[in-house]
């Protein structure tokens, strides 16, 4: 079972503070949506609205249509995992994940046939009879999402369900939510700090600042089309870069050019380099492995950030030497509109 859930202008104070300040959300049956915002922007609020552990001051929680502000937690068939996994030491593994099951009063036999199924789900089929304590971190990350499946919800809520894992097993985890949730087609929505993280596993990402959502939508689209700065530099990271420039209408525009460091190419001082072209002395080379990043300090004082393919040449290339970077393909530039240029990156260019 899948849900649609609906959320319409959801407002919640606690104490003094309006936490979320009219929070709206369509997601579709099976479909994968991440918050993503900085600590304190109201991510986890939102997930225990939904979850009913949260009351609201005005707005909607709906799934499939249907108002559940009355419903009690027990009754939303809600699946959550959290951070902490909270498994119970006592209990063996298949008995953590068929937990809910006892709750909702379903017989021993049918627990331990869906239990068992839900661990072989996620890849643990053969730990039914072992204890939490002899689990990896990962392994028991696993169950807990086992036993939020197991009683068929029609909802999944993720709240920073890896923030504990280093960073290695947290991204083998993110693959592997990612595979389980499309198996089972559950719609889920999840909470995380980590960019890289929401970009993976997400159909759409909600950017979430101060109670509000600032920007929703597919990665990609966030990615190159975010609506403002905040979006640009919390999604990947991106030159900023103050323009201006004739739209046709009105005689000045100004806007604010998105450039990211994958975009940016070393030219030839004396090659045509176009109006995306910075230069000026290096002050950062640094081979990453997959990419070199370069910094440089453009004419008018901006540091601009490259990231280079790692089979470029940059022998040569030393801190205090004067280069030239450019971005060749101009529809790779997404202006953010201060007044109406609406993109139009053919007639606005870089403040000299
Ligand atoms: N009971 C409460 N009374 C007053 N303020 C609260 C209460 N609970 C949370 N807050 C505040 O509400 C804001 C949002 O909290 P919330 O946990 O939803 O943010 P978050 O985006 O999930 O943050 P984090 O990423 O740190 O978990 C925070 O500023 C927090 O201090």
């Amino acid at each position: 079972m899948t849900i649609a859930l609906t959320i319409q202008d959801v407002h919640v104070t606690l104490g003094q503070s309006l936490i979320l300040k009219g929070v709206s959300l369509d997601a579709n049956p099976g479909e994968f949506v991440t918050l993503l915002g900085a600590s304190g922007s109201g991510k986890s609020t939102l997930l225990n609205v939904i979850a009913g552990l949260q009351g609201v001051d005005s707005g909607h929680v709906l799934f499939d249509g249907v108002n559940v502000e009355k419903r009690p937690p027990r009754k939303r068939n809600v699946g959550v995992v959290f951070q902490s996994y909270a498994l119970f030491p006592h209990m063996t593994v298949g008995e953590n994940v068929a937990f809910p099951l006892r709750a909702a009063r379903r017989g021993s036999a049918e627990r331990k046939k869906v239990a068992q199924e839900m661990l072989d789900l996620v890849d643990l089929g053969s730990m039914f009879d072992r204890k939490p304590v002899s689990l990896s971190g990962g392994q028991r990350q696993r169950v807990a999402l086992a036993r939020a499946l197991a009683a068929n919800p029609g909802i999944l809520l993720l709240d920073e369900p890896m923030a504990a894992l280093d960073k290695q097993l947290r991204e083998r985890m993110q693959v592997e939510i990612k595979r389980i949730q499309q198996q089972v087609g559950i719609t889920t929505l999840a909470v995380t700090h980590d960019q890289a993280e929401a970009m993976t596993m997400s159909d759409r990402v909600a950017i979430m600042h101060q109670g509000r959502f600032v920007q929703c939508d597919r990665p990609e689209n966030l990615y190159r089309r975010p609506v403002d700065a905040y979006v640009a530099s919390f999604l990947g990271e991106a030159n900023l870069i103050e323009a201006h420039g004739d739209d046709g209408r009105s005689p000045v525009v100004t806007g604010t050019a998105v450039v990211r460091p994958e975009d940016l190419s070393l030219t030839r001082a004396d090659a045509p380099a176009g109006r995306w072209a910075f230069e000026g002395p290096v002050t950062l080379l640094s081979f990453q492995g997959s990419r070199y990043r370069l910094e440089l300090l453009n004419v008018n004082g901006e540091r601009i950030v490259c990231s280079l393919g790692p089979h470029t040449d940059v022998s040569g290339i030393v801190v205090g030497r004067h280069v030239r970077v450019a971005c060749l393909d101009p529809s790779l530039v997404h202006i953010i509109d201060h007044r109406s240029v609406g993109g139009a990156v053919e007639q606005i260019e870089p403040v000299a």
